[in-house]
């Protein structure tokens, strides 16, 4: 059987078992729940009319005792316009609704926070704008998600700056920290450094984008970074660059992805499924690292990847191959953090205080229980382990405390919360 023919089976099986987890044995992934009796007239009383009315007099005189009297310090609103849904593309809101399903069930597995996934029809990024504002009392925190570049940035830089609780475009951020703590520690094991690695890029949206700018935060140079898109190398040349693009533009003469992986240390794939091809892939420098994480399926595959170098690294965004460098390493913890420390933003302290703390975590022993849910015998730090799991349990009680305690001391969050 080809390559080809065993990738379609093993899909074609995955995707029955799909269809049948989301509809059985009842549609969707997601519900709500009761936190409070709700069984006699007296928990009526208290719960609704008339009891109700004394936490609205009280939120309506202090708005931050909505915090001690409902929901809003543990809800996060996880939101699209569905204009860039995994490596899928525009679906639109409807169809994005089981990702985003998806992503509250790993707010609350991972760091018990509730979510309610809101799926946007938006003709404007004004008009997601306008509904994310209007909504955004309801929630302690806005998770943006899968809203295609060049938008995303509008909208998210935007609302930052209006709205008083944390703003945070999962496929830029979240994606950016998991990156970089990943990279850093397989540039470890490579023999490599993050100042003088040379970076391809491959796709400059949401998340390309704003991974080569917290990279350059952490010391990657711009000149040694090439972005690519689907007009090939984003260089200062180029005339038909957004501002975005034109901020990560490098000075340099290449101009195709297969000039730009001669000799290249680090290939970063989020672009899109099957586009790096395994004779572009022999042409990289001795012990590459390739981070091929457009979901759900990878710019290369690692069977063929492993095929053409045995001297590299390998993630993917995906949970079935070792390495998965995937953003669900990050937002439940980061947003946990946040919310505890009452932050008004995720800053970029905040940010490379989760980069450090994935890191760091990685080179420590692993539990037993990591072990038994990926039926592993063993596993430390070295080419297959390059980033924690996202069952590790110590991954909240690292990555969300590390986040609150850069919130406090960039001063975007109180030294301590009121409730
Ligand atoms: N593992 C993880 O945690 C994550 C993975 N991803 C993956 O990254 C990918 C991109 O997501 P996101 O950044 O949100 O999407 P965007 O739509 O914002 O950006 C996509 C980028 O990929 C480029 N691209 C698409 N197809 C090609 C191609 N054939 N050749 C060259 N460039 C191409 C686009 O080029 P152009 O600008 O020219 O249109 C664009 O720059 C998705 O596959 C997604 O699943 C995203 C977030 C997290
Ligand atoms: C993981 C994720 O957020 C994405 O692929 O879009
Ligand atoms: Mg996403």
């Amino acid at each position: 059987m080809s390559n080809a023919e065993s990738f379609a089976d093993a899909d074609a099986d995955l995707n029955r078992a799909a269809l049948e987890y989301h509809a059985k044995p009842v549609p969707g992934k997601t519900a709500v729940e009761i936190k409070k009796p709700a069984a006699t007239q007296r928990d009526l009383s208290l719960a609704y009319t008339p009891g109700v009315a004394e936490p609205v007099r009280r939120i309506a005189a202090e708005p931050s005792a909505a915090y001690r009297y409902t929901n809003k310090g543990n809800l996060v609103a996880v939101i699209t316009d569905g204009s860039a849904v995994l490596g899928l593309g525009g679906v639109g809101p409807l169809a994005s609704k089981p990702v985003m399903e998806g992503k509250a069930v790993l707010f609350k597995h991972f760091a018990d926070i509730d979510v309610f996934d809101i799926e946007v029809y938006a003709r404007h990024p004004q008009e997601f704008i306008e509904t994310v504002r209007r909504i955004a009392p309801t929630f302690g925190g806005i998770n943006l998600e899968d809203i295609a570049a060049p938008h995303c940035f509008e909208v998210e830089q935007i609302l930052i700056e209006e709205l008083d609780i944390p703003v945070f475009h999962d496929d830029q951020h979240g994606t950016a920290i998991i990156i970089a703590a990943g990279l850093l520690n397989a540039l470890e094991l490579q023999g490599k450094r993050l100042e003088d690695a040379r970076i391809v890029v491959l796709g400059a949206g949401a998340a390309g984008i704003a991974s080569i700018r917290l990279l350059m935060s952490l010391g990657a140079h711009r000149n040694n970074i090439y972005a690519i898109d689907r007009q090939g190398v984003i260089h200062t040349g180029r005339r038909d660059l957004n501002p975005f693009k034109f901020g990560i533009a490098a000075d340099t003469d290449k101009r195709t992805m297969r000039d730009a992986l001669v000799d290249a240390d680090v290939f970063i794939g989020v672009s899109g499924p099957d586009l790096l091809p395994p004779d572009m892939l022999a042409t990289m420098a001795p012990r590459p690292i390739v981070f091929a994480l457009s979901n759900p399926v990878p710019e290369i595959r690692p069977e063929i990847a492993w095929g053409v170098r045995d001297d590299m690294i390998m993630a993917t965004g995906r949970s079935d191959y070792p390495n998965q460098v995937n953003n669900v390493l990050g937002f439940p913890f980061i947003f946990r953090g946040a919310l505890d420390a009452r932050a008004s933003r995720i800053n970029e302290e905040m940010q490379i205080a989760a980069v450090k703390a994935l890191k760091d975590l990685t080179h420590e022993p692993v539990p037993q229980s990591v072990l038994d849910a990926y039926g592993l015998k063993a596993l430390a730090h070295g080419p297959e382990y390059i980033i924690p799991k996202p069952f590790d349990p110590r991954l909240r009680e690292r990555v969300a405390p590390a986040v609150a305690a850069a919130a406090v001391a960039s001063g975007v969050a109180p030294a301590a919360p009121a409730n």
